[in-house]
């Protein structure tokens, strides 16, 4: 495909690709000024561009294949002796650490090959140097743009290399300045900074000591250390290995082939392939990702080991009236054995019942005949706000401070069952306990919240809750049910909830329940929610769902 003859021709026909540069698509851009006739060869010379490369690579360099290169390095060793791996890489054009492999996977065959460690100093571009190399250095943009018409010193200062740029220029005299005024002095130059750094990039020695003192000053260029290896021939040095086998098949046994043939040494360092064995269930995932942003957004975890929660706890607490619907069958499991618990907080009970019964606090409270009977049925809980509840007063107990607090855990409701409802589900519940909060706090953690689980469109509707207020539900829009779909509910508590337990007046919470269930569709592309418990989660569906792929 070379074509030596041809590229000369071009060579002398378009002089300002000095030598043998391979030029970049960047080059073109930074170049300052392009005549007419580079303008007319621009499109001819990217063909050539192949060529020049393909020339570069086997009339200059002595490029190797690296298959089989540990046979190459043998037959290497054989004639030479010695060899230092840079040297090596460098003769043969190949990356460092790809000969370092072939003659650390000799070292495997005892005896063949002895190595010393050493270090070696060597020159590399700096990313400046890399820049320069490539684009040009900015004393020849500055030289390339004035042009031979020459060009206003405002404008070059305008380029980014036009201040270093017409620094070196002037130094060189190859420009001058007259009134604002650039002009060129010298009539040609040649871009040697370029040059050098380009000799340098491929190891070429021909740069002089002063040269590189030069580069080093204007940083383009900086000394590394790199460790490499001398290689030398060992005690049983030999240029034909014999060929080691990998596996011991049962075949070898049977015919007794294995007594004659040489084994791979085992590799002890070599890591295992990892067997695909259980994935995390879609919920669990979401479950440790929203832990994890809790974590990140300085909350700590509260213990919810109780599926079973008085309705002290799960409703009087809250001040929610015993006559509220959410109590009835309909919507709660009651426990039948045990069916009631018996050991409250005394006074704590007192106040409940005084402020549900008689108002306090401010408050009016419901006027109603207030029953321990009817606090002390045992029920699934229907929503962690219970644990919250627990919480808050045993901080109350303790003494406040203010905390961030969230529980991630199953709660039940007595639901009729459809594809967005299941009588068992997963809330998350986060509360936080601080002097002057408001609302508005609670739309910003929301924000930042569901923005880390990557939910981004989100509303806020006000709604009621008989522990809050204000209190809103959060909705966000499920691509594949193509409608907004509520994922919370939240608010400030109550007073009459927070005072009785003995937290400070002075103190809001802010509290909020969202299921872990719906965020969880949103984010898989489920449609039905029944999906994701049982046996019958389709994967398919989950890892193949087009609106974000779940990694097994
Ligand atoms: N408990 C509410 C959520 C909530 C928690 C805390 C404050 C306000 C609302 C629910 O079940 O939906």
């Amino acid at each position: 495909m070379t074509d030596p003859d041809r590229l000369n021709q071009i060579l002398q026909d378009q002089p300002y690709i000095e030598g043998f540069v391979q030029p970049s698509a960047a080059d073109f851009s930074a170049r300052a000024s392009i005549t007419e006739k580079e303008l007319k060869g621009r499109e001819h010379l990217e063909r050539w561009f192949q060529h020049l490369s393909s020339f570069e690579m086997t009339a200059e360099t002595d490029v190797r294949s690296t298959e089989n290169l540990p046979q190459q390095i043998l037959d290497f060793l054989q004639e030479s002796n010695e060899f230092n791996s840079i040297q090596l890489a460098q003769q043969w054009n190949l990356d460092h650490q790809k000969v370092i492999g072939a003659i650390k996977s000799l070292l495997a065959n005892e005896g063949v090959l002895t190595t010393k460690d050493v270090t070696e100093k060597r020159l590399e571009l700096t990313n400046e140097g890399v820049q320069f190399a490539n684009e040009g250095s900015p004393e020849y943009l500055v030289f390339e743009f004035v042009g031979t018409d020459g060009a206003a010193q405002a404008d070059i200062q305008k380029k980014p290399f036009g201040k270093i740029g017409m620094a070196k220029a002037m130094q060189f005299k190859w420009v001058s300045v007259d009134k604002g005024r650039v002009v060129r002095q010298a009539t040609e130059v040649t871009d040697s900074t370029r040059k050098q750094l380009e000799s340098l990039r491929i190891g070429s020695s021909d740069v002089s000591e002063n040269e590189k003192k030069e580069l080093k000053k204007r940083k383009l260029i900086s000394e590394v250390n790199i460790k490499a290896l001398v290689v030398s021939k060992g005690t049983s040095f030999t240029t034909s290995l014999a060929k080691q086998e990998a596996d011991l098949t049962p075949e070898m046994i049977a015919s007794g082939s294995w007594k004659d043939m040489q084994f791979k040494k085992y590799n002890f360092d070599s890591l295992g392939v990892v067997p695909s064995s259980g994935h995390l269930h879609p919920l669990m995932k979401v479950r440790s990702e929203f832990r994890q942003i809790f974590f990140s957004m300085g909350f700590s975890e509260m213990a919810t080991n109780r599926y079973v929660e008085s309705s002290f706890w799960n409703f009087d607490a809250l001040f929610q009236p015993q006559q509220h619907p959410a109590r009835d069958a309909h919507d709660t499991f009651f426990v039948s054995d045990p069916a009631i618990s018996t050991k409250f907080p005394e006074d704590y009970l007192e106040r409940v019942k005084t402020v549900h019964s008689k108002g306090g606090y401010g408050s009016a409270g419901y006027n109603y005949d207030w029953k321990i009977e009817e606090a002390q049925k045992n029920v699934l809980r229907t929503h962690t706000t219970a644990v919250s509840a627990r919480q808050l007063y045993q901080l109350a107990q303790e003494g406040f401070r203010p905390s961030k607090l969230f529980s991630i855990d199953r709660v039940f409701r007595n639901e009729t069952l459809d594809a967005t409802h299941l009588a068992e589900f997963h809330q998350v519940e986060g509360v936080i306990a601080e002097k002057n909060l408001s609302l508005a706090h609670l739309i910003g953690i929301f924000t930042e919240f569901f923005k880390k689980l990557g939910i981004t469109n989100l509303r806020f509707k006000p709604t009621y809750n008989p522990y809050t207020e204000p209190s809103m539900e959060i909705f966000a829009y499920h691509q594949g049910l193509t409608k907004w779909v509520e994922i919370g509910n939240s608010g400030m508590f109550r007073p009459e909830m927070l005072l009785p337990m003995g937290l400070p007046a002075d103190v809001n919470v802010a509290g909020y329940g969202l299921s872990l269930e719906r965020p969880t569709m949103i984010k898989y592309g489920i449609n039905n929610i029944r999906d994701l418990f049982g046996s019958k989660i389709d994967l398919n569906v989950v890892y193949n769902n087009p609106i974000c792929r779940l990694d097994k």
